[in-house]
């Protein structure tokens, strides 16, 4: 954790945010990139637009293999963007080749614990791959096959169930040095 960090190498450096569905990386990735006065991006959405079909649809018609070819070819093209916070979807860590486009970045990874995530994620139709009786089973089983790769990252924000979006971000602000300190953001405006 934490070797790859050079603060001079930081200015436009675009950030990835990985973690596991429901961690809060679309949530917090927006206000991050407001803050610091980058563009926001996120895969699900860019994934969605290519497709003209919804994740769930992605899914239900063609399956996690092409939902999964799309989000490399996606990652592909946002990872040669700069000054961009780049909302990852929780299972990018999973192929190899993702990791060559995500190191372009900062990657940070938002570490919530399973209650948190089942919380925030009860009644969701929208991600696929949740869709089981046992959220709470599902969920530690993705979180054991995935552990080590988000362990990979850069950074990692430890999240507590009673961490505002706003708290985090401050929290990554704090870790991340360098990217606040180009003469063109101004964080008063925000
Ligand atoms: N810090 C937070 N506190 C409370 N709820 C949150 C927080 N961050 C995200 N959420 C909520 O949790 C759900 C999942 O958040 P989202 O940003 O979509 O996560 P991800 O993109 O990592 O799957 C959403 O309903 C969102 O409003
Ligand atoms: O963890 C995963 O494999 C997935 C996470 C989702 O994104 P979020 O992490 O933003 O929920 C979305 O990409 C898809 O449903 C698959
Ligand atoms: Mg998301």
């Amino acid at each position: 954790m934490n070797h790859r960090i050079d603060p001079d190498r930081l200015r436009g450096l675009s950030i990835f945010l990985v973690g596991m569905m429901g961690s809060g990386k679309t949530t917090a990735g927006q206000i991050l990139a407001r803050h610091i006065g980058y563009r926001f991006f996120d895969t699900d959405v860019l994934i969605e637009g290519v497709a003209g079909e919804t994740i769930a649809e992605i899914f239900q018609n063609s399956g996690e293999e092409t939902f999964r070819e799309i989000e490399t070819r996606i990652l592909a093209e946002v990872s040669s963007l700069t000054k961009s916070v780049i909302a990852t979807g929780g299972g990018i860590v999973l192929k190899r080749e993702n990791w060559s486009y995500l190191r372009h970045g900062l990657m940070i990874w938002l570490d919530a614990p399973i209650e948190v995530l089942v919380q925030r994620l009860q009644g969701d139709s929208s991600r696929p791959l949740l869709r089981e009786t046992d959220l709470e089973n599902k969920l530690t089983v993705l979180l054991e096959q995935r552990r080590s790769l988000y362990s990979e990252a850069d950074l990692r924000i430890a999240i507590d169930a009673s961490d505002s979006p706003e708290s985090i971000v401050d929290r990554m602000i704090d870790r991340i040095p360098g990217v606040l300190q180009q003469p063109s953001i101004d964080r008063e405006d925000n």
